[in-house]
């Protein structure tokens, strides 16, 4: 795959996400946001209803694995027991020179690489579903000694997905229990939020926005101010006050050791899943 330049470097490498569910979708979303036009980006799906959906919605054309694993960027988004079969299938269609790049927990880079042809690039990713609106965050990790212009297309087509942090590949576990995950964990806490604001009287409309609202403002309260999420904590409990006599109920239950226990469970099975 040569990259544009020059009087066509508007041009992007054409890509193809092959398994197109919610993760698919996600991403598929975020290279569109990041400027790839539709008609550069195809999916490769198996039931034609989910084609029909992905069109309609992101005005993309899916196509039969044989074209969409010829693309210069091969998007791999099947569930990692889904994955042997995928690029058995597709490996006779893979270019020497594209890249992939596989979402697939716990799959390794040289798992990958030896499903495919040699001269292939080979980045694992480790997206979140807030892709789908541009505010997930992605972990990197390239397989030793890809070629940095690859990286760097890698980089570029997570981008439109939100946040993409470089991370080393033995971190990858780790970085799926936390962020990969990690969207269904603070789910759990938000409806925890709304029930119990319900409970406590409030009309369930107005336990959610105030719920969602102060989850999405505390995030990014951290993230401008860059001050530790402890610190923000203490500014918000005054000595006697409501904060104190909640905070005092979430470690009663033991709240921090459960969310230690929920991290090492989901690394560990990434662990599992890579086989
Ligand atoms: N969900 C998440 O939050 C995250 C998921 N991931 C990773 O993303 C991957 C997908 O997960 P997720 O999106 O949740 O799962 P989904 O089941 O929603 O998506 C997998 C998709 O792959 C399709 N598929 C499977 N085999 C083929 C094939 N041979 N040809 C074409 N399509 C195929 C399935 O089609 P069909 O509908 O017909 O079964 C399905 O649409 C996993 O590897 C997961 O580890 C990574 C980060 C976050
Ligand atoms: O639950 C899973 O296995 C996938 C990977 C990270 C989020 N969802």
């Amino acid at each position: 795959m040569t990259e544009p330049d020059g009087a066509a470097a508007s041009a992007r490498p054409s890509v193809a996400v092959l398994g197109a569910g919610t993760m698919g979708e996600a991403v598929l979303a975020g290279v569109l946001r990041g400027g790839w036009a539709a008609e550069d980006v195809v999916a490769v799906v198996r039931r034609p209803e989910r084609a029909a959906e992905l069109e309609e919605r992101h005005g993309v054309r899916c196509v039969p694995l044989a074209e969409g694993a010829a693309r210069d960027v091969l998007v791999v988004a099947v569930k990692p027991q889904q994955l042997d079969a995928l690029l058995a299938d597709a490996a006779a269609h893979v270019r020497p020179g594209s890249l992939v790049v596989s979402v697939a927990a716990g799959v390794t880079t040289a798992r990958l690489a030896a499903a495919l042809p040699d001269g292939v690039a080979v980045v694992r990713a480790m997206p979140n579903t807030p892709a789908l609106v541009g505010e997930g965050v992605t972990a990197l990790s390239p397989a030793p000694g890809t070629d940095p212009a690859r990286v760097d297309l890698a980089r570029r087509l997570l981008a439109g997905a939100g946040d993409v942090v470089d991370v080393p590949e033995a971190s990858q576990d780790a970085a799926t229990a936390v962020s990969g995950s990690g969207p269904a964990y603070v789910l759990l806490v938000l409806e925890a939020l709304v029930e119990a604001g319900v409970h406590a009287g409030l009309p369930r409309a107005t336990a959610s926005r105030l719920a969602t609202g102060t989850l999405a403002g505390t995030a990014a309260l951290v993230q401008r101010t860059g001050e530790h999420p402890s610190l923000l904590r203490e500014k918000v409990t005054s000595p006697g006050g409501t904060t104190a006599a909640g905070l005092r109920k979430l470690d009663d239950a033991g709240v921090r050791a459960a969310v230690l226990a929920a991290v090492e469970a989901a690394r560990d099975r990434s662990r599992a899943l890579g086989g």
